[in-house]
């Protein structure tokens, strides 16, 4: 992995390194043109150090706590889950970059031309036939993805990229988590706290990983149609938990949302996850059919 400055714009190996195009916890998303292929790509750089530090703080062993001693293991396990991913409705990840004696580790995804789905807040939120078109890709990827045994475990605007044709791909498997047998029961809390099922915010507590990628969607559908998350607790993370627990799902006045998409965000947002809405049953609701 070389990098020199060509021309003022970087160049690792055959990619020219061009404008930031995303940015998160995770590091940053810089688009990218393959110069063999004359083609662009999305490319997610990591900082070793920075997992390190971030694992370190939360990874050391922990006694009890399953889990593999390097941190890194995290990330090469997103990559390894990555590679073996191939849906229509789920990011491709075409290449990994990794210098062992580098820092940065980058991952090279097929470039989704149009981004991010919505910014939230936004006074413009998107008109409920292109949210149905758009939810109707999300179902599908998250179904997908739960075939193969992962739940995505924060599922929210900004990890839905829309493709030059209008079609949706689901982003960051970062958090995410494959479970061993299906069914099998997680905890702890990760991922959005915005976004998180009031479930995961109980210490201690087990949950189905894949019921609260079902609420995170919820809180997604919510925020593609109003233009707002539905719990934000004066911005603190206590706050924003407390609500999510305590208070009931409130729609605005404006924009007026029909009542099956109101039937369904709520039966999506049912706090108690045995009675949450399921995947299958979303796929047969009436909002979604008709
Ligand atoms: C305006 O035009 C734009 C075109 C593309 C983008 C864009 O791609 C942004 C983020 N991309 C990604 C993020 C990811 O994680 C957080 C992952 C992953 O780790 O799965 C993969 C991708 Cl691609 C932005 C603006």
């Amino acid at each position: 992995v070389s990098i020199d400055s060509q021309h003022g714009a970087l160049q690792l190996n055959q990619y020219k390194l061009l404008d930031n195009i995303g940015q998160g916890s995770y590091g940053i998303v810089k688009l990218v043109y393959n110069e063999e292929d004359e083609t662009h790509y999305a490319m997610k750089i990591l900082s070793k150090k920075k997992l390190m530090k971030k694992a370190g703080v939360f990874g050391r062993m922990i006694p009890g706590k399953k889990g593999s001693a390097n941190p890194l293991a995290k990330v090469y396990r997103e990559i390894a889950l990555l590679k073996k991913l191939d849906h229509p409705n789920v990011v491709k990840l075409v290449e990994v970059l990794d210098d062992p004696d580098e820092d940065n580790l980058y991952l090279v995804f097929e470039l989704v031309h149009r981004g991010e789905i919505l910014q939230v807040p936004t006074d413009k939120p998107l008109d409920e036939e292109t949210a149905r078109k758009n939810f109707r890709d999300i179902v599908m990827g998250v179904e997908y993805l739960h075939y193969q045994r992962i739940v995505h475990r924060d599922i929210k605007p900004s990890n839905l990229l829309v493709d030059s044709d209008g079609r949706i791909k689901i982003a960051d498997l970062g958090v995410s988590t494959e479970l061993r047998a299906c069914g099998e029961l997680l905890s702890g809390s990760t991922g959005t706290p915005a976004f998180a099922a009031p479930e995961t915010t109980m210490p201690g507590v087990h949950y189905s990983g894949t019921l609260c990628d079902v609420w995170s969607m919820g809180v997604t559908l919510y925020c593609l149609v109003t233009g707002r998350i539905p719990w934000d607790g004066t911005g603190s993370i206590i706050g924003v938990q407390a609500a999510i627990r305590n208070e009931p799902l409130k729609f605005p006045e404006k924009p007026v949302i029909s009542k099956d998409l109101r039937d369904l965000i709520s039966r999506m947002l049912n706090k108690n996850p045995l009675e949450r809405i399921t995947l299958s049953e979303i796929k047969e609701h009436i909002w979604l059919t008709n």
